[in-house]
């Protein structure tokens, strides 16, 4: 074990504070901001003006949301943050809520329909400080109903939209400025910059942060709570759980166990991959537990896809609690949770879109406390982590799998015959992509079964078989992906293989949709 990690100063870090009103993408601008080297933390808009003094921001940014402004159940922040003296970025929801909160300002609803997608800014005051060097006109993207119909006294309009009067407000006195679109995603040209003037130039932040600095603060953090206990970490094989499990070895040595569950779920030889590619190394032993007929046996006539991953979450949590039992002293349970799984499955201001199986489907009367050293970081965040760590790259690299695996591919009711379908072409797929060096380049690429039957003929008689569909997609961090644009021939080569080689399989489609609006998943 390393020494001399037990005490991270976590005051010598500037820091700036988010302040979260439930957009899907709030903690996009967190990770935007460690990215400059600066500590950045989303906080619920609830947090007083004394809750954040003790935090000693350099700056605060309100975050967008889905509510209005106006409406009844609207979100809202202490008014005394107005007067602490500190820098304020307030971001769609976030602008209008000061335009609403400050005196003179006006929010109303759009006259027309609202302005969503990416769209163009002008720029009408070139010499603001956010907008420092750029051209006049620029692609940002806009997703609001709401617009800021009178910027609030002493604020001047800085930009403005085609379908958006007030694009951008400041107030240069106080250090107030406001954004109606959204700088953290990658759809606005140059929201990276607009983002880091902000955070350097207005709020004199320092860039005094850095990953190292994450892996020592959570290794004083995962001793300081587990202390003489014991640790079982769920371990997959995928980037994240085993990130957590060279992290918590590490902190911990061999309070630590892994568990790894074959849930009849997984993809064709991944059970003996995984326990070949990890268990001995980096100090961990992994026990493997095959449950893949209880899993199988309690998914049964279930098609519901929430439903199916409320069972797959319970599932997990009995055999952990089994193999807990067997080893006396076991608290805490580990995962490699991700901010995207935590986001997806709803939060108190975040809708649903998904419950991910380790988070929202967790059971409620969770018998273990939880270790999520990862939870407030993205899928390229940990991969990093994973990278300084010095764990090797075909690891760290890795496609996401998520962990209720096949059975949210498999759409509808889970049956043995239909995971050989899935598992069988996605072998396919899988092989074909390695060939064609796309494994390299495309984020994550499976199959799935749509449980779409239609009429083939093959060798002069009828067929009326299954439909297997290609998914293939880039991203950064799952929150947002294109489909990938495989050449032609691969996916004709996959789709020749896969009719041949697959019984029972007659078609095989490619998902050319986006997230949003699709998911990655199609459960
Ligand atoms: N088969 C499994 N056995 C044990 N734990 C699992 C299994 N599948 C998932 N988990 C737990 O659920 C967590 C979330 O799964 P998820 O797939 O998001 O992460 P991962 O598998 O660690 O990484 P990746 O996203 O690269 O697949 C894992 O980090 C792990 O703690
Ligand atoms: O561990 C997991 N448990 C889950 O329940 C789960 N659902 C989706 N995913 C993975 O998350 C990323 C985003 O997926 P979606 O666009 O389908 O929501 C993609 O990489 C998905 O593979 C999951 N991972
Ligand atoms: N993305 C947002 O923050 C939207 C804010 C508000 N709900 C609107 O529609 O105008
Ligand atoms: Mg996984």
């Amino acid at each position: 074990m390393e020494k001399n990690m037990q005490t991270v100063d976590q005051t010598k870090f500037d820091r700036v504070i988010v302040l979260d009103f439930g957009s899907q993408y709030n903690q996009l601008i967190t990770r935007r901001i460690r990215e400059f080297g600066v500590y950045s933390e989303l906080k619920p808009h609830t947090i007083s003006a004394t809750e954040l003094a003790a935090m000693n921001p350099k700056a605060v940014i309100f975050s967008g949301g889905p509510n209005s402004v106006y409406g009844e159940d609207a979100l809202t922040v202490d008014p005394a943050i107005y007067d602490m003296g500190l820098p304020i970025l307030g971001i769609c929801y976030g602008m209008q809520l000061m335009a609403k909160n400050l005196a003179g300002g006006v929010v109303a609803p759009a006259e027309d329909n609202g302005d969503y997608g990416q769209s163009e800014m002008h720029i009408t005051n070139t010499h603001s400080p956010l907008f420092k060097g750029m051209a006049a006109d620029q692609e940002v993207l806009m997703s609001h109903g709401d617009y800021v119909k009178t910027v609030p006294d002493g604020f001047e309009q800085i930009g403005t939209g085609a379908n958006c009067p007030t694009a951008a407000m400041q107030d240069v006195k106080r250090g107030f400025y406001g954004l109606q679109f959204h700088p953290e995603v990658r759809l606005t040209e140059n929201g990276n910059d607009i983002l880091r003037h902000f955070v350097f130039d207005v709020a004199g932040a320092k860039a005094n942060w850095t990953m190292r600095d994450f892996i020592d603060l959570q290794i004083a953090n995962i001793r300081q709570t587990v202390g003489d206990k014991k640790v079982l970490l769920g371990l997959s094989g995928g980037v994240d759980s085993s990130v957590v499990a060279v992290l918590l070895h590490k902190a911990i040595g061999n309070q630590l166990t892994a568990v790894f569950v074959d849930h009849g779920l997984l993809r064709k030889d991944e059970a003996q991959q995984v326990l070949d590619s990890l268990n001995g190394k980096f100090g961990i032993n992994i026990v493997a537990v095959n449950a893949s007929d209880r899993f199988l046996g309690a998914l049964k006539g279930v098609s519901n896809p929430e439903r199916k991953r409320k069972i797959i979450g319970k599932e997990f949590i009995d055999v952990f609690s089994e193999e807990a039992r067997k080893l006396d002293g076991v608290e805490f349970l580990a995962q490699g949770t991700l901010y995207t799984d935590v986001i997806e499955s709803g939060t108190d201001t975040a809708q649903t879109i998904k419950s991910h199986h380790n988070v929202g489907g967790l059971p409620e009367d969770l018998q273990f406390k939880l270790i999520e050293p990862l939870n407030k970081l993205f899928k390229d965040e940990v991969r990093e982590l994973g990278e300084q760590l010095g764990m090797p790259h075909d690891l760290v690299w890795r496609q996401p799998f998520p962990g209720p695996g096949l059975a949210i591919r498999t759409l509808g009711e889970v049956t043995p015959e239909k995971l050989t379908l899935v598992r069988e072409s996605d072998a396919i797929l899988r092989a074909e992509f390695a060939k064609a060096g796309l494994d390299q380049t495309v984020w994550q690429y499976f199959t799935a079964l749509p449980g779409i039957h239609s009429v083939g003929v093959m060798g002069d008689g009828r067929t009326y078989d299954e439909a297997i569909v290609i998914r293939a997609v880039t991203s950064v961090d799952g929150m947002t992906a294109e489909f990938a644009e495989v050449p032609w021939a691969v996916l004709g080569e996959v789709s020749t293989k896969i009719v041949n080689e697959v019984p029972g399989v007659n078609r095989v489609l490619y998902d050319i949709t986006g997230k949003p609006p699709a998911t990655i998943e199609y459960e």
